[in-house]
């Protein structure tokens, strides 16, 4: 199936060919509060209650589905927020090439695509890699969230978090299902209505204090992926 491109006209929408001119992620907001990013935002439900809720942050949105990007920016726009930003992105090449080292506050991914076949689990978005830009791009003590309903993708996120040296358990348990008042996506309404568990998984960036830590090369194949997942 291929994507039927919508023309996204949002004010709040920043196109592919903005992506490339942003250098400083203030002045797209203008001011300089603390940077979130929702990634696989979806339709936009959990973006606009956080940006609801925090005012005192900004977000970044982005999903390489552009019908998601053109429902969130809809939903931005009747919410009348004005802290939201949307992207068409893929997360990973957003992260190496568009967000600047320790620019991020927080990183949100609720429900990515679990993958379950067990031949097709490399495609998970989480893995070493991952881990390693998420490091880049937050700050030191910036947050890590990770929700799904897929016990297994949630224990192999929070496994390899635990694993990597810059990146320590923020809850009691690596894994949990009290998600309190963590914000519900679209996806988490859907399970939690039908009484199904979310798995919670967060993590502190603890990387050393002043460090230059350079982002990943590319994994070998990850355009490859990019064409896979949008695709879907
Ligand atoms: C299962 S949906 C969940 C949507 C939303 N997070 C929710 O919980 O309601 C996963 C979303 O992630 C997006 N996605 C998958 N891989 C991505 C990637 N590598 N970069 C950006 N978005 C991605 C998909 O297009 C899809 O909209």
């Amino acid at each position: 199936m291929t994507q039927r491109m919508i023309l996204i006209n949002s004010p709040y929408f920043i196109s592919e060919e903005n992506l490339h001119k942003v250098d400083d992620w203030s002045s797209v907001f203008g001011n300089d509060r603390p940077l979130s990013l929702e990634i696989g935002c979806g339709t936009g439900h959990f973006v606009v209650e956080c940006a609801r809720r925090n005012p005192e942050r900004n977000y970044l949105a982005i999903d390489i589905f552009n019908r998601g990007c053109f429902k969130t920016c809809n939903r931005v726009e009747q919410a009348g927020l004005t802290n939201v930003r949307v992207a068409r992105a893929e997360a990973r090449f957003l992260m190496a090439h568009f967000l600047p080292p320790d620019s991020l506050s927080q990183i949100f991914i609720n429900c990515p695509d679990p993958w379950p076949k067990k031949r097709h689990r490399r495609r998970r978005l989480v893995n070493e890699t991952f881990l390693d830009l998420a490091r880049y791009v937050l700050k030191r003590e910036g947050d890590l969230y990770f929700t799904s309903d897929f016990e297994d993708y949630a224990v192999e996120v929070a496994m390899r978090a635990t694993e990597h040296p810059h990146f320590c358990q923020a809850r009691p348990a690596p894994v949990t299902l009290d998600i309190e008042e963590y914000p519900r996506s679209k996806y988490m309404r859907r399970f939690l209505d039908r009484n199904e568990p979310i798995y919670f998984v967060h993590f502190h960036c603890d990387k050393p204090e002043g460090a230059v830590l350079p982002p990943p090369p590319m994994e070998p194949g990850f355009r490859l992926l990019w064409a896979v997942a949008s695709d879907l």
